[in-house]
């Protein structure tokens, strides 16, 4: 591994107008698909400094459709980084601290190489002439950021949802690079329901008379319509029925009677049409595609001969796994399945079920008992560690 002498250390929550860094290696990328992806870019951010020891790094992975402005503003939304609650100077996550680098998932479309991209063979978009890419394609490549970095072991890697499985596969695959893990709101593959959604959502955009089998870019048009109803449909399952009813009820949308139409007369419709809406103006469609099959192939009990706890025998990294009672999309029963491979494979874990009504996509909220269950096990992870903090 080669350490860089120069660390881009490129504090974006102090200097919000600081460029996007791009990190694009000479090696290919080899993929599950049996190809390699070359030359390929990784857009990711950076906050706080590397120590000299470079013990005090923390990867944070993102959900399917987030990005690398994980504690800064996002430049194409104009909205706080996701998970700024959580990380920052003198946060939970405290950037006076730790290192936190977050990237943009290959497949994705906001820097990181994606269908969106010039296929170097064509001189073109990718569209679907990309390869499928998987979980484990999208950690090889922060693996290689991070030996760009010259880091040998990542103090903790965390991340909910889709970035729970990359989390995960950091584990499975490279648990000697990984002091400790947070996987949230996750699981070790997506069930037969998530993969039903996710082709109901694919399903829509390829409807759409302006996906054109992919080119969309070609003929200078976007699937609009069926991504937003990809999203919408995907939406309801980010979040629980008693938060819609909490939030939502049957309550009209500015309107006093139902107008016998369809309209959005309810506020869960025109809630909805926003959330689908204001998606197509961040997200594109074929990413969406790839992205949601990347999690549809994640199988880590099968990648690892039929056996979750083959995938973390002989681990030594420490493990915390959070899950949401009200979440349908991966329910507390998919991480206790991981905390029980965890178990056999004799593993250091914690487990955390924490209380709320808010769903799948409370990992992204303001949400005091996750809070504290990072807090509480980053600390302990640093006094293992030695971090002299
Ligand atoms: C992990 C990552 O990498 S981040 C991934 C990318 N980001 C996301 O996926 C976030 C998308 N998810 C959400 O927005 C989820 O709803 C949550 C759960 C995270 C947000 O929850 P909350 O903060 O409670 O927001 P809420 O769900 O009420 O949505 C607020 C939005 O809905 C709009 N809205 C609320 N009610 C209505 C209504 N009746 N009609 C139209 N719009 C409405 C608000 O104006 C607001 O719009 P804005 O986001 O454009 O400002
Ligand atoms: N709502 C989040 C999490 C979905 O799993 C996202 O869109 O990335």
């Amino acid at each position: 591994m080669a350490a860089q002498r120069a660390l881009r250390t490129n504090n974006e929550a102090d200097n919000p107008s600081s460029p996007v860094l791009q990190f694009g290696p000479d090696k290919p990328l080899k993929l599950d698909a049996g190809t390699v992806l070359s030359p390929f870019q990784v857009a990711y951010q950076t906050y706080g400094s590397l120590n000299d020891a470079r013990s005090n790094a923390i990867l944070v992975c993102h959900a399917l459709t987030g990005d690398h402005h994980v504690a800064s503003t996002n430049p194409v939304t104009g909205k706080p980084g996701w998970w700024e609650v959580l990380i920052g100077p003198g946060k939970i996550i405290d950037t006076n601290r730790f290192f936190v680098i977050c990237s943009n998932v290959v497949g994705g479309c906001l820097g990181s190489t994606g269908p969106a991209s010039t296929n170097p063979a064509t001189g073109r978009p990718y569209g679907l002439d990309l390869p499928i890419i998987t979980i484990r394609d999208m950690v090889r490549a922060q693996l290689m950021l991070v030996d760009h970095f010259g880091i040998e072991k990542l103090f903790c890697v965390l991340g909910g949802s889709m970035g729970g499985m990359q989390v995960l596969e950091w584990a499975a695959s490279h648990s000697e690079r990984v002091f400790s893990v947070l996987p949230i709101a996750t699981g070790a593959r997506h069930s037969s329901q998530n993969i039903a959604f996710h082709e109901v959502g694919r399903q829509a955009v390829m409807a759409d008379p302006d996906w054109h089998g992919g080119k969309y870019l070609d003929f200078g048009r976007r699937p609009e319509k069926g991504l937003a109803v990809a999203r919408m449909a995907a939406h309801i399952t980010y979040l629980s029925e008693a938060a819609l009813h909490r939030k939502f009820g049957r309550n009209l949308q500015d309107r006093d009677a139902l107008t016998f139409g369809f309209d959005a007369d309810f506020q869960i419709e025109s809630y909805l049409r926003h959330q689908g809406m204001t998606f197509v103006d961040r997200f594109d469609a074929n990413s969406y595609l790839y992205l949601t099959r990347a999690m549809d192939y994640f199988d880590l009990a099968a990648d690892h001969g039929g056996r979750l706890a083959d995938a973390f025998a002989g681990t030594k990294t420490r493990f915390c796994l959070v899950s949401f009672t009200s979440d349908w999309l991966f329910p507390t029963e998919e991480s206790r399945s991981i905390v029980h491979a965890l178990n056999a494979a004799g593993a250091s874990v914690s487990f955390v079920e924490i209380e709320t009504d808010r769903g799948h996509d409370a990992f992204l909220l303001d949400e005091p008992e996750l809070f504290a269950a990072i807090n509480g096990f980053i600390a302990s992870a640093a006094r293992a560690r030695g971090l002299s903090l």
